[in-house]
């Protein structure tokens, strides 16, 4: 058994990785954590999520000078449900000491002069860990995931929205210079547990937000390889993504062309799933999958992908690539 620590478990997205780890029968929950001064140290966990009552009933104990040398102890990997400048500055400490990181914030995804000061507002401090990190996207990187020391699990939106393009992109059909649009909705969770006013269950409606300006736009073109557009939408549901995304093909590519690409990409990938119906939110709530369905008409493909941005989009995510590197099955405690 593997020796798995979560710190940022009482976080939307931690907590669901501690569930996941709790049922994986080569992973034992050694040990959650939450910041020094939280509200919530040391509270048990089914408290702070009541839906884990009797499957995880550990402290989530403060990352203090002490707490940081429990987590270290005995610990074969550390997982960071944390935020991009605290996973920043975690993970080379846990690096340092030989266990392996898997990071399901921003901090190690974008290898680019000035990205972090852009779309992040800080300065990254960790070249040398940026460099090494491997992008975490399970069905397209699983060489390198399986040799990484450190992963930068995807963002929500940029899982959706490259299972998506990049069977296109690898088949050469996507038409040169031209930019897809990708209109996305995700629900609130995607904003994470504390409270603000913006995501506050009677303030949502259905609205776009950070026009131009999202992170996940460079994040998404990058490791496609082609510029995109991307339009975030907040939607007044508790979890799960949904982009519908416009792509102008190169003239004379066919449906065939377009399916045996998709056919080609997810062969063998139980993860990903060919639809042959629209995906909905309600098809893969609470489940760790990537549905997709497309229709073309002459030049104009549309694509649908759902993902439930607390799964697929990081904690299933990030057990998949735990699952990669330590040469599981890659759907194992997963489906
Ligand atoms: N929510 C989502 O859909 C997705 C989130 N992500 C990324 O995953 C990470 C976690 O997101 P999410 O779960 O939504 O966030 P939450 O705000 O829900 O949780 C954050 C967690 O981190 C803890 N924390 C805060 N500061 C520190 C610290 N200094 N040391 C240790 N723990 C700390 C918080 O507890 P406390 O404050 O009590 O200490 C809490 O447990 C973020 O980087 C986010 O960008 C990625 C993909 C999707
Ligand atoms: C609805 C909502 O607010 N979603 C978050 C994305 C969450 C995510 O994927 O996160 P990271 O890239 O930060 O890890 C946002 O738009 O900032």
């Amino acid at each position: 058994m593997l020796n798995v620590v979560i710190i940022g478990a009482s976080g939307y997205a931690g907590a669901e990785l501690a569930a996941l780890v709790q049922k994986h029968p080569h992973l034992n929950l050694h040990g959650l954590f939450v910041s020094a001064g939280s509200q919530d140290a040391n509270k048990p966990f089914s408290s702070l999520h009541p839906r884990f009552l009797g499957l995880v009933d550990l402290p989530v104990k403060p990352l203090n000078e002490e707490g940081m040398a429990e987590a270290k102890a005995g610990t074969d990997l550390v997982c960071l449900a944390t935020a991009h400048e605290v996973s920043m500055e975690l993970a080379p400490q846990f690096l340092a000491a030989g266990i392996k990181v898997f990071d399901l914030s921003g901090a190690f995804r974008v290898e680019q002069e000035g990205f972090y000061d852009q779309y992040y507002g800080f300065s990254h401090n960790q070249p040398e860990w940026l460099e090494k990190a491997v992008y975490g996207l399970a069905e397209w990187n699983e060489d390198a995931i399986a040799q990484a020391e450190l992963i930068a699990v995807p963002g929500c939106y940029p899982t959706a929205s490259l299972t998506a393009l990049k069977p296109l992109m690898s088949a050469g059909v996507i038409a040169s210079g031209t930019t897809p649009i990708i209109n996305a909705v995700s629900g609130v969770s995607g904003a994470g547990r504390k409270a603000a006013l913006n995501t506050s269950f009677c303030e949502v409606s259905l609205n776009p937000y950070g026009v131009f300006k999202h992170r996940h736009q460079p994040e998404i073109s990058h490791h496609l390889g082609n510029k995109v557009l991307f339009q975030p939408h907040l939607g007044n549901f508790a979890r799960g993504i949904l982009a519908t995304i416009y792509v102008q093909l190169s003239d004379g590519v066919t449906a065939e062309q377009v399916a045996a690409a998709y056919a080609k990409a997810y062969e063998g990938q139980p993860i990903v799933r060919l639809c042959q119906h629209w995906p909905s939110i309600s098809g893969v709530a609470g489940t760790p999958f990537c549905d997709l369905h497309w229709q073309q008409e002459g030049n104009q493909l549309v694509v649908v992908s759902a993902i439930d941005n607390l799964l697929k989009g990081a904690s299933s995510q990030a057990l998949q690539c735990i699952n990669i590197n330590y040469g599981f099955e890659q759907t194992c405690g997963l489906i």
